[in-house]
């Protein structure tokens, strides 16, 4: 798969493990180098998200919430495949409904694969909801948003029973900020930009924290929702337990979501290069498993 068909991803987004360490940030790596890695990073996505649809996506589940990022349409792939009669009576709760830029949306994805399409307003318990990272740290605390859809994903994952994470090995961290360097992202109502910025300056401990500029358009990326992000890194010590700064980012009038998902997730699937898939569950215990 060349660069140009991966999935589009908004620019504030690293391309995080196809960098030559060895030689620097600043090295050009080939074509054939940079292509290999992809397609490397791609089979780990699918891997992770396979298992996990085989592990939690069970036949007398009828609801399904479905997110958003370039891991998850593996995970429509798959369920896809349990074929049309388990997915008859289901119905999938995408989290965006409306079209946007973003390349791989999970509403086009189940109207695509002739899914059955609902609302998590109809349907406000849902049995599994599976979703990428941008990050998840050893407790299963993951970063979110690195795509703006993290209201809806949150949303999505406190109504469901069950939650899980899908991911590639790059996103498994024993800290987040490990490397996802962007921060954590923020989703604030657009006249209240300037003032969370400020907070977050000056009393929340992100001197950094900056509005997220779009790249193919002027000014700053609106959310599905019509609203500002803003990415604000943290030091290690605030992201070894993430949920007080949360809790305290929450709290500023003007944030509609935190992109920081906390004691939320069930368990995680990260595809690994070897093609072994690592699993970690929220009771601590870790596994390798070759699918
Ligand atoms: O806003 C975007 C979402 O939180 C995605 O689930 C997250 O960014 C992971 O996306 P990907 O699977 O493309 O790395």
């Amino acid at each position: 798969m060349g660069i140009s068909a991966l999935p589009t991803s908004l620019p504030v987004r690293p391309v995080v493990g196809i960098t030559d360490v060895k030689a620097g940030a600043e090295a050009v790596l080939s074509p054939k180098t940079v292509e290999k890695a992809l397609s490397a990073i791609e089979s780990s996505k699918r891997l992770a998200a396979y298992t996990a649809v085989d592990h939690y996506v069970k036949p007398e589940h009828r609801v399904i919430g479905i997110g958003s990022g370039s891991t998850v349409p593996y995970v429509v792939e798959r369920i896809v495949q349990q074929g049309v009669e388990a997915n008859k009576d289901r119905v999938f709760i995408p989290t965006v409904l409306a079209l946007s830029v973003s390349g791989f949306q999970s509403k086009e994805l189940i109207v695509e694969s002739r899914l059955n399409l609902g609302d998590v307003d109809q349907y406000p318990v849902i049995d599994v909801t599976l979703d990428g990272a941008d990050e998840v740290d050893r407790s299963l605390n993951c970063i979110k948003g690195g795509g703006a859809c993290h209201l809806r994903e949150k949303v999505l994952a406190e109504a469901a029973k069950t939650f899980i994470l899908v991911a590639d090995y790059r996103k498994n961290v024993e800290y987040l900020g490990t490397n996802w360097q962007p921060g954590v992202p923020i989703e604030v109502v657009p006249f209240a930009y300037a003032k969370v910025l400020s907070n977050l300056h000056n009393s929340l401990g992100s001197p950094n924290a900056s509005l997220r500029m779009a790249v193919k358009k002027a000014g700053p990326v609106v959310s599905d929702n019509g609203n500002f992000i803003i990415d604000a890194p943290f030091d290690q010590e605030k992201m070894k337990d993430p949920y007080p700064i949360m809790a305290q980012i929450k709290m500023l009038t003007g944030v509609v979501e935190v992109g920081l998902f906390c004691h939320m997730a069930e368990a995680a699937y990260f595809g690994n290069q070897d093609g072994t898939v690592t699993i970690k569950r929220s009771d601590g215990s870790t596994t390798q498993v070759t699918p």
